[in-house]
């Protein structure tokens, strides 16, 4: 389904000088494709969700959020419902079958009522249990978050620290430790597994700082590269998705678009796909005809033909909506960097060693 499409109309050069109201003007030059009005027309579901997700907190005790007006905080430190997690002490102190399950299966068993802040058996639907995410950082809460997955039955946070023995530990970490959980570096291993799914590039760097702060590198884990290979080359992440277009794919497509060209299309395609052949060559084409005459066509069976060579090419288009028809299209401006406001001297931002620079 093409999604909700800004068609660009106001004067740039005026924001910042006036009130720029970003939702007005998105929905003053909203273009709602035939597709999308005929989702809305039959109110199909915009997204869906299966299973429902409960999230499950994770805090260390007495660090439970508490939201309330201003000035009424003790009122409502008063009046302090129980959370996801000590709802679960709680109903493990009077429900035998709820000390048989830990804290992340507990959703599938048992249903968390909002208003009245509780666990209940559940009698029907599906849902799973996530904990909120604890950065290995903030320890004692992430050691919290290790032993929730692995500890039925606790009815408060001193039952967590609770060896087989009985021995009560002083803190996570310690039971983590003494519980054998952290004896092979497994749970590095998922946190670093988990980072690769779903963390930002800056807190994958974070991890990878913290991993070298304890004298460890990626590859003392099974299974993760050895990063300080010498002789290991790394692309800019620029660099890397203009090289990952297959190329049999890219072959087959230009083959078959190729044969379809009419005698107008083919006479150009042949004119451009010469002159990247001699590399030395900077001539620039211009492509005229009337809408539908089959230009963007061309375009994408230039571009195909030179991927298939394994060679890079660079789809840019001067608005949003005609870089989207180009197989791998950018707008220029986001491409090169081009500034909004120009002027007689304006120049692309591009800095001389940077990714961008390096794939040009
Ligand atoms: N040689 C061809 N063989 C088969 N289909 C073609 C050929 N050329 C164009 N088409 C088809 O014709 C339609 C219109 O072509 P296209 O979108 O490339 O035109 P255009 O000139 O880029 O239009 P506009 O200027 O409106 O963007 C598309 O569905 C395209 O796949």
């Amino acid at each position: 389904m093409v999604g909700l499409q800004k068609a660009e109309t106001s004067d740039f050069s005026k924001i910042g000088t006036k009130v720029y109201n970003e939702i007005t003007h998105y929905f003053d030059a909203w273009y709602v494709s035939a597709s999308e009005a005929s989702w809305r027309i039959f109110h199909y579901d915009l997204h869906t969700h299966s299973p429902a997700i409960q999230r499950l907190a994770v805090h260390l005790p007495g660090q439970e959020q508490v939201i309330y007006s201003e000035g009424k905080a003790q009122q409502a430190l008063q009046h302090n419902k129980n959370t996801t997690l000590t709802g679960w002490f709680k109903i493990d102190q009077t429900n035998p079958l709820a000390r048989t399950i830990s804290y992340n299966l507990f959703p599938e068993h048992f249903k968390w009522n909002q208003s009245s802040h509780t666990w209940a058996p559940r009698k029907k639907g599906k849902v799973i249990g996530r904990l909120y995410r604890a950065n290995p950082a903030e320890e004692e809460r992430f050691f919290l978050r290790l032993l929730l997955h692995h500890c039925p039955g606790a009815t408060c946070y001193e039952d967590l620290r609770k060896l087989e023995d009985g021995t009560v530990c002083t803190t996570f970490i310690e039971t983590a430790m003494r519980r054998g959980f952290l004896q092979h570096d497994e749970e590095c291993v998922e946190c670093l597994t988990e980072a690769a799914d779903i963390a930002t590039p800056t807190q994958i760097r974070l991890l990878f700082q913290l991993l070298k702060s304890h004298g460890k590198n990626l590859a003392d884990f099974p299974g993760f590269p050895n990063i300080d290979e010498p002789n290991i080359s790394f692309k800019s992440n620029l660099l890397h998705k203009q090289c990952q277009y297959k190329i049999e794919y890219q072959t087959v497509v230009a083959d078959k678009n190729e044969s379809l060209l009419n005698s107008d299309q083919h006479h150009v395609y042949q004119k451009v796909v010469d002159a990247t052949e001699q590399h030395t060559n900077t001539t620039a084409y211009f492509v005229e005809g009337p809408g539908g005459s089959g230009k963007t066509f061309l375009y994408n069976t230039i571009l195909a033909r030179i991927r298939s060579k394994g060679e890079i090419a660079q789809a840019v288009a001067s608005s949003g909506i005609a870089a989207e028809l180009l197989n791998g299209g950018r707008t220029a401006h986001s491409r090169f960097k081009i500034p909004i406001s120009i002027s007689e001297t304006s120049t692309c931002n591009i800095s001389r060693n940077s990714a961008l620079a390096n794939l040009i």
